[in-house]
């Protein structure tokens, strides 16, 4: 087996977990046969802006870590002019594979994943750059009002901070591609390994594109399918931390009624207007949750503004223990 070289620290290459177009994940030993996920990225053919969602996505990554343990964690990164290794904690199972395998999901543990989904898109919504940002504008505005320095110069900085953070405030704060192959469980919890800013990762060769879910529709939200002001790959500021609730709600209604709400419809065109097509009315077979059942209703509503938001869901009687 071969052996990868991070920080001065050697690790031993058990097998390949995944791979995407110019990444790899590897599952790998330490010295103290502790085990790590090492993502491995080739940046020789990548462009400047492949190469910048990299750098981004390990920045966010490192910010987010003090924030949330539904977060992977990265202990350690190595960034050169032709490849990046990122150190991270390694999972068992990522939650697409596992809801392939599992046909029945025990309530309890379908509860306590959907709690740590919760707080992880709560963690990137809350922490992500918008917070970063009016931080920094807050903290600078209030030093300026105790110092000493002339007002012009000071309103001028307060200006520049406020277009700053305006224009950040347009800027999606939100992961806008989630779905289960982004989850991966770690002992008994599951924990988000990426925020949809670098490139996909796909399993190992020997999986088809069907379970890396690369490109599924079956997780997209009404809006980002109308959104018509975004030009492709571009983050459309319509985008709301509301698009993310109902790729979680499509993720739930799986792990409910072993398929996503839209998975029956293969035509990739008709299911695009179905998820948009008010009259088509998504079925909701009765069960015996009732609170589970008024949580999926409430993720699946078409209009944002009345769709439940992340923090009424962490509220929301189903996620009390009573049951
Ligand atoms: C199909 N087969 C795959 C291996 C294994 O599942 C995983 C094990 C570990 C993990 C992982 N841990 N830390 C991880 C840190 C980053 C990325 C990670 O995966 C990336 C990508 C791997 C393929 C599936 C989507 C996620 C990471 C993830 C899947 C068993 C099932």
């Amino acid at each position: 087996n071969e052996s990868i070289v991070i920080k001065g620290k050697r690790f031993l290459v058990l097998k390949m977990i995944g791979r995407g177009g110019s990444s790899k994940v590897y599952q790998v030993l330490d010295q103290r046969n502790q085990l790590f996920a090492v993502k491995y990225v080739n940046l020789e053919e990548a462009d400047p802006q492949t190469v910048e969602s990299y750098k981004n996505e390990i920045e966010h990554l490192n910010h987010l870590q003090q924030y949330s343990d539904q977060i992977i964690k990265l202990y350690d990164y190595e960034i050169t002019n032709s490849y990046i290794y990122m150190l991270m904690e390694c999972g068992n199972l990522d939650l697409n594979t596992w809801l392939r395998n599992r046909k029945t999901v025990n309530p309890l543990e379908r509860k306590f994943y959907w709690k740590n989904m919760l707080e992880a898109v709560q963690t990137i919504h809350k922490h992500g750059y918008l917070s970063i940002c009016l931080e920094l504008y807050l903290s600078s505005s209030v030093t300026i009002m105790f110092s000493k320095v002339p007002h012009t110069q000071t309103l001028h900085s307060i200006r520049v901070l406020l277009v700053f953070s305006v224009t950040f405030l347009c800027v999606g704060i939100v992961h806008s591609d989630l779905k289960p192959a982004n989850f991966v469980i770690v002992n008994a919890s599951l924990k988000l390994i990426d925020f949809g800013i670098a490139n996909r990762i796909q399993p190992d060769v020997t999986s088809i594109m069907k379970d890396s879910q690369v490109g599924t529709l079956n997780y997209m939200p009404p809006e980002a399918i109308k959104d018509t002001s975004s030009q492709p790959g571009k983050a459309s500021f319509k985008i709301s931390t509301k698009g993310d609730v109902w790729s979680l709600g499509c993720i739930m209604y799986c792990m409910t009624y072993g398929k996503t709400p839209f998975q029956t419809i293969t035509n990739q065109i008709t299911k695009l207007h179905a998820i948009i097509d008010p009259t088509h009315e998504i079925e909701f077979p009765d069960i015996a949750e009732k609170d589970l059942l008024d949580v999926l209703k409430r993720c699946l509503v078409r209009n944002p503004r009345e769709r439940i938001s992340i923090a009424e869901l962490l509220a929301h009687s189903y996620l009390k223990l009573q049951s």
